[in-house]
């Protein structure tokens, strides 16, 4: 605990004591990125996820909020708490567990990470997507992201999946990278293109999985957008991402897909739209998004999320 007043009772009432054994009771002392995480650190970190496990995975999941269930599904799995995992942050958000799960799927290796780091946390963008460079140096080639979001477009409707096809990087635009500081050209280029982050091919068969799933009625392909939240947007906010084309809002996932386009992994990401953001003034207070609403929706589609995670994964196993 650091030694500032300010943090001597982070997250409770005035006077109440919290227990410190308990992650989400820690506060996060955050350092400057350029500090954070070189080279060698990541590699020990991914020779122990690949010596504990025994495994080398091939495909890396992050689970959005109230999606942890995508790991479930691994079969003979090998979980590491990420408190007991050397140099890892850990989760402080419901809805994240703080898991990191290895094991088979579909006939593939995969490692899925139940909980991610979020900005709002008090985490640098490049600790936040640190571990798709463990992921890279375990050996995945292939990063499934997927995320919690507000759905802006006015077609959407709640409980809707959208594939992320493009990105606008607000954080980015304030002038906030995961790749700000030093490179590491082990990692890749200094300025790594993104026009084409998102894999076509990949986009193509969740979409046909969609049609046989029959759900290709609720599914879409769109633009994602991530604030640094943790507040959700205002109508001022919500109509400005609009006008700029952003279909979905939410407060993860550009960092993580950044970083690993840096580093040459294909990516697949989707949104599962929990809530719907009012884009006109209104003093109705089911306009206003919640966390528990957010995970309630999660927690309903999550059959749907992994059934496409699934299919498509036995796609990519099939065809390699
Ligand atoms: O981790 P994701 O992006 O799925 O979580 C979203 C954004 C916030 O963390 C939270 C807000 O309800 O859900
Ligand atoms: O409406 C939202 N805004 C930002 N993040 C979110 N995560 C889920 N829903 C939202």
């Amino acid at each position: 605990m650091c030694s500032i007043d300010c943090c001597s009772n982070p997250r409770g009432k005035a006077g109440e004591k919290l227990d410190p054994s308990n992650a989400s009771n820690r506060p996060i002392i955050p350092t400057p990125n350029g500090e954070l995480y070189p080279y060698e650190v990541i590699q020990e970190i991914a020779d122990f996820i690949v010596k504990g496990s025994n495994m080398r995975p091939k495909i890396g999941i992050i689970c959005g909020s109230g999606l942890g269930s995508l790991a479930d599904i691994i079969q003979d799995a090998k979980v590491f708490e990420y408190e007991k995992i050397p140099n890892f942050p850990v989760s402080t958000v419901e809805g994240h567990a703080g898991k990191l799960v290895v094991g088979n799927l579909e006939g593939a290796v995969v490692m899925a990470m139940q909980g991610r780091f979020h900005f709002y946390e008090g985490y640098p963008l490049a600790k936040c997507s640190m571990p798709v460079r463990v992921m890279k140096l375990c050996g995945v080639e292939y990063l499934f992201a997927t995320n919690a979001a507000g759905g802006i477009n006015p077609k959407y409707s709640v409980g809707d999946i959208m594939l992320m096809h493009d990105h606008v990087n607000m954080l980015g635009f304030a002038g906030n990278s995961p790749l700000q500081g030093p490179n590491d050209p082990r990692f890749g280029p200094r300025f790594p293109a993104l026009v084409n982050s998102y894999n076509k091919e990949l986009i193509n068969k969740a979409l046909e999985i969609g049609k046989q799933m029959g759900i290709e009625a609720n599914m879409h392909v769109g633009v994602y957008s991530c604030l640094g939240g943790p507040t959700y947007e205002t109508i001022a906010e919500l109509k400005a991402l609009r006008m700029m084309g952003v279909d979905a809002v939410g407060m993860s996932t550009v960092h993580e897909v950044i970083t690993a386009r840096h580093c040459d992994m294909k990516v697949f990401a989707f949104s599962l739209i929990t809530n719907k953001c009012a884009t006109e003034y209104s003093d109705k207070k089911d306009d206003e998004a919640n966390h528990d609403e957010v995970m309630a929706v999660a927690k309903n589609r999550q059959k749907a999320c992994c059934e496409l995670v699934a299919r498509l994964i036995r796609q990519i196993q099939a065809s390699s």
